[in-house]
């Protein structure tokens, strides 16, 4: 019997706000970052970070230009010590970084976590417990007051053991855990009583950290939480309010954008969005959500390759190929409208121009990412993709009519084969469908001679026979034509015609699309060759190719 009933859930209590301020706000500078892929992301983990991992992706977290990173829970593991006492000792922080650490509020764990922390320049040092109803009622078994005691009493501690090492530049962070679940009220009288022991100024401000441990309500509530809380809080302008979300509702990061509106200053989370459960707040998805507005996130993503490879390498969990920003498939598109409209867009795009390409809301050159891959060609694409890869990557600028009779082509090939038609395939199909003008027969020798009409003598040879033609014309294509159809008795006439200089590849060679009307039906040839001439004439044999095939009911080549 399945249990599913949603009558077993309570609704989220909101918080009551007047005249909330937050829905008209934009988020117009970064916030202070800070990353905890060290300790949150770490403790959810399958496998635990080793040493070995923590020094690769500290190093990453530095070079993104994180300037303060939770670097672990020093007094739960000798690992997460030992990595605290590595970075300290072997001078591995640089002087505007802050290492932070993270300890329950019990006397015997902030005593272990400042002998971690011994020497350092800079360390923030983070004290929890846990707020909520919940936790108060069925894990602390405690009133409001004895929680509010073990708040203070961990602050009291953390404080003392400070003041014993003056030589290091201390900043203190609380955390009610589990704010989401907390009474308000209550969550702001926790949060007084503990500024009363650390005694902050505007110069010297403490980091109140107010998670959405758990995520319970949409965004928009968390919100409210926020802008209450810094309207309530005593002594706001003594403390950073720092937010710290997780991804349970799958709106991580909304609810941090929607929490900076509402006033707060930092945001904590994990590149790519490691964490308990669904994850934490995605660092790269906000600070690039940021950077897609024109505003500068502060920090570096542009080698996104990196990143990914450093936080798989660490975490052991593979980014989604459709992770914001990051995957590996999410600059690409298969659809034939899309890839019409961004091939379309891209032609207009120029550095001097602010960024206009639809479907592509940021330049995927900005992480890394090539245009190669933005367009990928399978049964849903349509001319425009198809089009857009044979000119990347061969320099074939096919003429429209052109692109209307290959696409088909490619999607037959694309349903039988059933995945992505890689550049090379295409371009193997493009050269069997109109590259034909070696067989059954090929040009010989010919000689054009121009007057008051052009007249062409060609040679064309098949199975080692060669046939002499010619013919007049306005011009050596229409001379060219008229030999053909002479020679083979039927009326050839050419509809389109279409030359270019090849880009890639050589930069001598010409290319030449025709298009023909035998007989009643369409042909399309194309041929490559040093001289212009000699193309075209090669791309006409081609059409007259695949007629006399169909006649003879032979595979042309
Ligand atoms: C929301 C978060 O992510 S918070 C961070 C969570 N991360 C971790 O817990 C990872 C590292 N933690 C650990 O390895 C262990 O919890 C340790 C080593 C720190 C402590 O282990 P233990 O001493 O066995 O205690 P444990 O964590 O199970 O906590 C249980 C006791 O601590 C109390 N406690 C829990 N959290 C806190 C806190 N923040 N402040 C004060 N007391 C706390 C509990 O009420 C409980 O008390 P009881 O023994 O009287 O019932
Ligand atoms: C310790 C706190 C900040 C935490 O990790 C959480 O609430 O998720």
């Amino acid at each position: 019997m399945t249990s599913f009933d949603h009558r077993k859930y309570t609704p989220f209590k909101p918080v009551a706000i007047e005249n909330r301020t937050w829905p008209d706000k934009t988020i117009t500078k970064a916030p202070i970052w800070s990353s905890v892929d060290l300790r949150d992301g770490n403790q959810a983990l399958v496998e635990p970070m080793t040493v070995e991992q923590k020094k690769q992706f500290f190093a990453l977290l530095v070079d993104v230009g994180f300037k303060e990173i939770e670097v672990g829970f020093p007094a739960a593991s000798q690992l997460d010590f030992d990595f605290v006492r590595w970075l300290i000792e072997e001078d591995q922080v640089p002087d505007d970084v802050y290492i932070q650490v993270l300890t329950q509020a019990r006397p015997e764990l902030i005593a272990r976590t400042y002998e971690s922390l011994k020497g350092a320049k800079k360390a923030i040092v983070h004290v929890y417990n846990s707020t909520s109803t919940t936790q108060r009622e069925q894990v602390f078994r405690m009133d409001m007051e004895g929680i509010k005691q073990i708040a203070v009493n961990g602050a009291k501690c953390v404080k003392e053991h400070a003041e014993k090492h003056p030589e290091t530049e201390w900043v203190f962070q609380y955390s009610p855990e589990s704010f989401t679940g907390t009474e308000i009220d209550y969550a702001i009288e926790v949060v007084n009583a503990v500024a009363d022991v650390w005694q902050p100024t505007p110069d010297n401000k403490i980091i109140i950290n107010l998670p959405a441990t758990v995520e319970v309500s949409t965004p928009n509530r968390y919100a409210d939480q926020i802008e209450y809380f810094c309207r309530h809080v005593k002594n706001r302008d003594c403390m950073f309010i720092s937010l710290h979300t997780h991804n349970d509702r799958g709106c991580g990061v909304a609810a941090a954008e929607l929490g900076i509106m509402a006033g707060a200053d930092r945001i904590e989370g994990t590149l790519l969005g490691n964490g308990e459960r669904t994850g934490n707040m995605d660092v790269v998805t906000m600070a690039m959500n940021m950077y897609s507005q024109g505003i500068d996130p502060e920090l570096a993503l542009g080698d996104m390759d990196r990143i990914i490879s450093v936080v798989q390498a660490c975490t052991l969990l593979q980014v989604h190929p459709r992770h914001p920003y990051a995957g590996e498939l999410v600059f690409t598109a298969f659809s034939g409208s899309h890839q019409d409209a961004i091939k379309k867009c891209l032609a207009n795009q120029t550095d001097d121009k602010p960024w206009d390409v639809a479907y592509l809301p940021i330049d995927p050159r900005d992480v890394g990412r090539s245009y190669q891959e933005v367009i990928r060609v399978n049964s849903q694409s349509g001319k425009g993709g198809v089009a857009y890869t044979l000119e990347q990557e061969y320099g074939l600028a096919l003429p429209r009519w052109l692109q209307v009779e290959f696409s088909p082509v490619v999607q037959r090939f694309a349903e039988k084969d059933g995945g992505v038609v890689d550049a090379e395939s295409m371009k193997n199909l493009f050269e069997t469908s109109f590259m034909t003008g070696s067989a059954p027969y090929k040009l010989g020798k010919y000689d054009l001679t121009k007057d008051d009409v052009d007249t062409v003598n060609a040679e064309l040879i098949s199975n080692s026979t060669k046939v002499k033609i010619t013919g007049n014309g306005n011009g050596a294509l229409s001379a060219f034509s008229e030999a053909l159809g002479k020679h083979f008795n039927m009326r050839v006439d050419i509809i389109q015609y279409q030359e270019h200089a090849l880009t890639v590849g050589s930069d001598s060679q010409a290319i030449a699309y025709v298009q023909a009307n035998i007989e009643g039906d369409r042909f399309n040839g194309v041929a490559i060759d040093n001289d212009i001439v000699s193309a075209s004439i090669q791309a006409l044999l081609a059409t007259v190719n695949q007629k006399v095939a169909e006649n003879q009911n032979i595979a042309v080549a």
